[in-house]
């Protein structure tokens, strides 16, 4: 249903310092699939989400959803970055900033705020939403970031590293948030992370890009059974494996000769 085809991006184009940050990628999301994008530091995987999110023009190919070419930011989809810290208002409460995105949508107010309530709940802030983001922990405003993603109601979830800013043990919650709500709202995720445990945890498939000018390095599949649990997960042989393998395809591209 995502379908990202010869995608290529030149920064500056036509100066004599233009840059070539993403050569030439394509891959598939299947609707409900879990994707992740992993690549070494600079390889492009910011500049891919923004073009698949239609923020930014690719210099040639393009991103089709449904068949349809995205040329700007689609109703379908809604993003979380890193940055919770940024994408939040701090003037305005934790509501406030959940139902915001709601405004460009014809919603009887009533609907609007059952929507902010179910989401907040379903984010585990239930009593949080009078409060203002700034008065939050990181894991807590990067839980409102997601509720505001999930309220829009979207079918695709782009996230930018949303979890690279927080302590290890809210990072294990939140990928688990993740799964549990990807479970519950259907939603299709293509989630870029610099951590491979995070991505082999998470994936369905795992995108390994090359370093910049950047290119499909290889497409893992993750045949981890689900649900997925931090730990009998991660204590699998199979989890081991893939994340050794993963692990040498980014690091060592021709070590990873060994079949996943
Ligand atoms: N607006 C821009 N103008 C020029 N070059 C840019 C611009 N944005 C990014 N780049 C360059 O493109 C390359 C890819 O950047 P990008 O942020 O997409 O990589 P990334 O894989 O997300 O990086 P990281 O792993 O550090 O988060 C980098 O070399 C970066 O300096």
């Amino acid at each position: 249903m995502l379908r990202v085809e010869g995608l290529r991006k030149v920064y500056q184009e036509g100066t004599k310092r233009a840059f070539e940050a993403v050569a030439d990628i394509t891959f598939t999301v299947e609707q409900r699939e879990l994707v992740c994008i992993v690549g070494p530091s600079g390889a492009g995987k910011t500049t891919l989400l923004k073009m698949m999110a239609g923020l930014l023009p690719p210099t040639a190919g393009g991103v089709y959803l449904d068949g349809e070419v995205v040329d700007g930011p689609p109703e379908k989809m809604a993003l979380v970055f890193q940055d919770y810290s940024r994408s939040l208002y701090p003037w305005m409460t934790v509501e406030e900033n959940v139902a915001f995105p709601l405004k460009h949508r014809k919603l009887e107010k009533s609907e609007s705020a059952e929507l902010v309530r179910d989401t907040l709940q379903s984010v585990g802030l239930a009593g949080a939403g009078k409060k203002y983001p700034w008065q939050l922990s990181g894991g807590m405003q990067q839980r409102v970031a997601i509720a505001r993603a999930l309220a829009y109601q979207p079918e695709i979830l782009l996230m930018d590293e949303p979890f690279a800013s927080v302590d290890a043990q809210t990072r294990a919650d939140l990928e688990d948030l993740v799964l549990e709500l990807r479970g519950r709202y259907g939603v299709t995720v293509v989630f870029v992370t610099h951590d491979i445990d995070e991505s082999v945890y998470l994936s369905d498939r795992v995108v390994v890009l090359s370093p910049s000018p950047t290119r499909v390095q290889e497409i893992v599949d993750v045949p981890l059974p689900r649900p997925r649990d931090q730990v009998a997960t991660k204590e699998l042989a199979d989890f081991a494996h893939l994340r050794a393998y993963v692990w040498r395809s980014i690091k060592r591209p021709e070590a990873a000769d060994v079949p996943a």
